[in-house]
């Protein structure tokens, strides 16, 4: 596994390199591997630029995902061909996405759960999504069924909105018998999206809850990204509900923040949403974005950064300590950070598809990285005490967000490689020093 974020600080990471005399008395010969699961509706993303009467013809909302059916789609994908409007067609799938760019950025195992088409021909969906798939998501486990994967229609404005259209095919058929326990269970973390939710009679509900299940007996944490505000504003309380009894980590954007909370001010937001799980990513586009969570008072650590206001005055005064399960911390604390967008954003964004998934990729490494140091060298001053990920508040913030500008300064929701180890940006001193 790689380092996760860039520092020039890598206590005992990667785990070979620890120090000679501890070597000595408990060598590391091959590390043991780390690995996080998650599910998925196997999708590839059709991209088209259109206007606003497209939009409307077609019945969308702008800024929604909403399901098609099969005649919707057909006349959908006729006038995105008629018009020669299709600008590019990638494996998509917010989960999939994640995994994908978790795996590229640590270099290491993720499994994904989800469904594949039985027969596959060259150059259909189902093969491109296996193309475009990094050779460590380990997609052994997927369900063979018998008719096409999804398709996801993402329809960007002017503005640089997205809408999506998903028509289905087979992405809602994978059933629970096809989530593999003993994976859940070892794994660092299970990925899971609300869209997985909304599939109606169809299967990959219960195969979600089933995964939660074996989560939760292991106590691997549970972490649930949001998707779009317009499923979660549907019935708030029910989400508030699912999750406070399922979740651990929760992963969204401030419309979505706002949609389950009514709180339109991000920090607040993320205050009422700690009632109910233990660690928050809030991404605010050009705003940057925010963590929020749990560290113990006796472990607390004060930033060295200028303090920030807000609704939560000096909201970031314990943005160096590293984020907690509430129920490990003797007397908890809350602890919240914020970043701007890395340097300010890429010059041009040609859209925003995929940036919150990259940025949860990252947030996923680091918690990945803590599990693999622990496991490897149990006696690090790290592990004298249960934490949630390897780094602080403020550095996994730092991170994530430089994953995003990397995300949005490419065209693919996926990336195409990892983080550069040295940041051009940082002046060759810092890394000298
Ligand atoms: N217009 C923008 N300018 C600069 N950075 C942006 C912009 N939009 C998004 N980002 C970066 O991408 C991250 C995720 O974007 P956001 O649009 O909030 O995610 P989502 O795709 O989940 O809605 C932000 O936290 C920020 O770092
Ligand atoms: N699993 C599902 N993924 C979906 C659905 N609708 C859209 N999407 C995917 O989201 C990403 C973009 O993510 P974001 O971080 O920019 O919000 C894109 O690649 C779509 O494939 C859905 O219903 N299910």
């Amino acid at each position: 596994m790689k380092f996760p974020g860039q520092r020039k600080s890598k206590h005992y990471f990667p785990v070979e390199s620890r120090d000679p005399l501890t070597n000595e008395l408990n060598p590391v010969i091959s590390p043991k591997h780390t690995h996080i699961t998650g599910i998925d509706q196997t999708l590839v993303d059709i991209e088209a630029h259109v206007d606003q009467a497209f939009i409307d013809r077609h019945q969308l909302v702008k800024g929604n995902s909403l399901l098609i059916d099969d005649l919707a789609a057909q006349t959908l994908y006729q006038e995105l061909q008629d018009k020669q409007l299709i600008t590019a067609e990638f494996a998509g799938g917010t989960i999939g996405n994640t995994l994908h760019n978790y795996s590229t950025l640590a270099d290491g195992r993720s499994v994904m759960f989800g469904v594949m088409s039985q027969n596959i021909t060259i150059g259909d969906y189902a093969y491109r999504y296996l193309c475009n798939t990094s050779s460590r998501v380990d997609l052994n486990y997927l369900q063979a069924v018998n008719g096409p994967v999804g398709r996801c229609f993402t329809l960007i404005s002017d503005c640089g909105e997205r809408t999506f259209a998903i028509s289905k095919g087979h992405m809602d058929k994978l059933t629970p018998e096809f989530i593999d326990e003993k994976l859940v269970k070892t794994g660092a973390a299970l990925t899971l999206t609300a869209y997985l939710m909304r599939a109606g009679d169809d299967p990959i509900t219960q195969a979600a809850m089933q995964a939660i299940e074996y989560a939760h007996q292991a106590n691997v944490p549970v972490v649930l990204t949001l998707g779009t505000r317009f499923l979660i504003e549907d019935d708030p309380k029910w989400w508030q509900q699912f999750i406070s009894e399922h979740v651990t980590v929760l992963a969204m954007n401030e419309e979505e923040a706002e949609a389950l909370t009514g709180e339109s001010d991000v920090l607040l937001a993320c205050e009422k949403a700690l009632e109910w799980c233990d660690l928050i990513l809030c991404t605010a586009g050009s705003r940057g974005l925010f963590m929020a969570g749990y560290t113990d008072e006796a472990f607390k650590r004060t930033t060295s950064h200028t303090l920030l206001p807000g609704a939560i005055p000096e909201f970031n005064q314990y943005e160096f300590s590293r984020p907690m399960l509430k129920t490990d911390c003797e007397q908890a604390l809350k602890v919240y950070s914020h970043i701007a967008p890395f340097m300010g954003g890429p010059e041009k964004i040609t859209n925003t598809n995929g940036a919150g998934d990259g940025a949860l990729s990252a947030l996923l490494h680091d918690m990945a990285a803590n599990v693999f140091h622990r496991s490897n060298v149990e006696q690090s001053s790290k592990h004298r005490f249960e934490a949630l990920s390897y780094s602080s508040f403020a550095q996994i913030c730092k991170y994530a967000n430089r994953v995003s500008y990397e995300v949005l300064a490419q065209h693919s929701p996926r990336l195409s490689r990892g983080l550069p180890e040295r940041e051009e940006s940082l002046e060759e001193a810092y890394w000298e020093r």
